[in-house]
Parts: structure tokens; C-alpha cells; sequence
């Protein structure tokens, strides 16, 4: 099983739209999946459905192995709960290794692949998710208040790999993008600028279709209407940049 997290410590920049239309994507394309929702507002959760709610925050994954997995051809959601904050109060260490051992019991039962949604902080729970995955990856919102954090996010993922050697940075997903405003196509070039490497070319635009799709639980591509299909290209196109990334 490989493990991606979705993780910005700024808030509304898209990590749960990301998150749930890789779910969609690679659910389609025949993989096994999970998503872990580490956020307490529970937004994956609510998007996708719950599969269980709770399990994750009981000893933090102890339940999953005694889940029934029988919707398991469809995405599971092991989803945060309020309890889920006592993580915060672990020293990492404990919580990284309670981690681990929950994603073993769920690659034991046999998902391809686990996207874990994060909250909005550098906190314990997405360091703890960081020392854990196999990948990471960051949807970056073009705003100058936005780009100020990601020397941040990019620093935290360099510490992190040194506990962590294995875990791959895949880059930050331009997200929101309005190609209309200067501003964003001026904040762009200077992104790929600081980081050649890390600015995945497959950006996704401000669209009203995603939000739409997203207060409805589905991708962007379920939605019939015309003017969402530029944005499902976008979605597919960014997904299947980070399958190939991931080697799934
Ligand atoms: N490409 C897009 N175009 C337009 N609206 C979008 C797009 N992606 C997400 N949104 C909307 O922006 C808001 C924030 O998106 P999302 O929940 O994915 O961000 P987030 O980083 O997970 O937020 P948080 O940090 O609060 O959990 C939501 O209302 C969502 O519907």
C-alpha cells in the first residue's frame, strides 16, 4: 500500500477537494482505497460519506481491524472525530508509531493505496502522518498570504524527511487559480522560480463547478453541465500526474 498526505497548514487551499477527487480518480482506475480524514471538521468525510465514523479516534486505528469492510470496493473513510484532538497531546513519537501500526492494519486488509487529509496546522497529527507516508503533496492557493506559508510547509517536509528518508515531497498543486488575475500567473512563475522542481504543472482552476461538486459529494466530472468540464480535465489531468508520480 502507498500512502500519500495532503497537507498545507493553511486552511481552504483545497487539500480536501485533492484528496477527494484522487479518491474518485484512482477508484476508477480498479485501486483499492482508503482516505484517512485527520481533520476534525471531518470535511473528507462528509464529502465522501463516512465508512465508519469514529473508528480512527478509538486507541487511534485499533478498531479498524475489526471493521467490516464489505463496502470495501468503494472508498473507505476512516474519519476524525472531536476525540481525535487528544493526538495533538501525544509526543510524536507515540503518535507516529500509533500511526504506523494503524496503517499496517490497513494495508493488511489489502488497500492499494491511503490518502490522508490533514488539518490546517503543523501540528502532531500531520507530522505524525508525515513520518509515516510514502508521499506528500500540497495544493498551494496563488494569494501572497498563501505563498508566504509554503517556505514553511516545504521546511517541515525537509525535517521530516530526516526521520522520514523515504517520504517523497511530489510538489505543491496550484490550486484555485484564476487565469484572469495577474496576480496569479505573476505568483506562479515566481513559485516555479523558488522551486523548479516542486510546482506540479497540472493546475487547477477557480471553479464554481468544484465547489459545487464537492457540496455534493461527487467529482467534478459527475457534473453534466459544460462549464465543469474544463475543470474535470484539470482534475484528471493533476490525478493522473500523481498516479504516475506514485507508481500505482
Ligand atoms: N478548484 C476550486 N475552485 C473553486 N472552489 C474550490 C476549488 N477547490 C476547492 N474549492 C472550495 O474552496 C473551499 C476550500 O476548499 P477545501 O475544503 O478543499 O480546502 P482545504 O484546504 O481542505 O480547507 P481546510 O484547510 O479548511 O480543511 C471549499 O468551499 C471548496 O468547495
Amino acid at each position: 500500500m502507498k500512502t500519500l498526505v495532503i497537507a498545507n497548514q493553511k486552511g481552504g487551499v483545497g487539500k480536501t477537494s485533492t484528496t477527494v477527487h484522487l479518491a474518485y480518480y484512482f477508484k476508477e482506475q480498479g485501486l483499492k482505497v482508503a482516505v484517512i480524514d485527520l481533520d476534525t471538521q471531518g470535511n473528507a468525510s462528509f464529502t465522501l460519506g463516512e465508512y465508519d465514523s469514529g473508528a480512527l479516534a478509538s486507541g487511534l486505528f485499533d478498531a479498524v481491524s475489526q471493521f467490516d469492510l464489505a463496502n470495501a470496493e468503494g472508498i473507505a473513510v476512516f474519519s476524525a472525530d472531536a476525540r481525535l484532538a487528544d493526538l495533538e497531546k501525544l509526543d510524536l513519537g507515540a503518535a507516529a508509531g500509533a500511526f504506523k501500526r494503524s496503517l499496517a492494519v490497513i494495508e493488511a486488509e489489502g488497500f492499494d493505496v491511503c490518502l490522508i487529509d490533514t488539518p490546517p496546522s503543523l501540528g502532531v497529527r500531520m507530522a505524525a502522518a508525515l513520518l509515516s507516508a510514502d508521499f506528500a503533496a500540497s495544493p498551494i492557493e496563488l494569494e501572497a498570504y498563501s505563498l508566504q506559508g509554503i517556505e514553511k510547509m516545504v521546511t517541515t517536509i525537509a525535517n521530516i524527511r530526516r526521520a522520514n528518508p523515504a517520504l517523497q515531497f511530489l510538489g505543491m498543486i496550484p490550486s484555485k487559480v484564476d487565469g484572469r488575475n495577474p496576480r496569479h500567473g505573476q505568483h506562479l512563475d515566481e513559485l516555479t522560480r523558488a522551486y523548479p522542481q516542486l510546482v506540479i504543472p497540472t493546475p487547477i482552476g477557480n471553479r464554481s463547478s468544484v465547489a459545487d461538486a464537492l457540496a455534493s459529494g461527487l467529482p467534478v466530472w459527475s457534473i453534466k453541465r459544460t462549464s465543469a468540464r474544463k475543470a474535470a480535465q484539470e482534475m484528471r489531468a493533476m490525478a493522473r500526474h500523481i498516479q504516475e508520480k506514485m507508481e500505482i
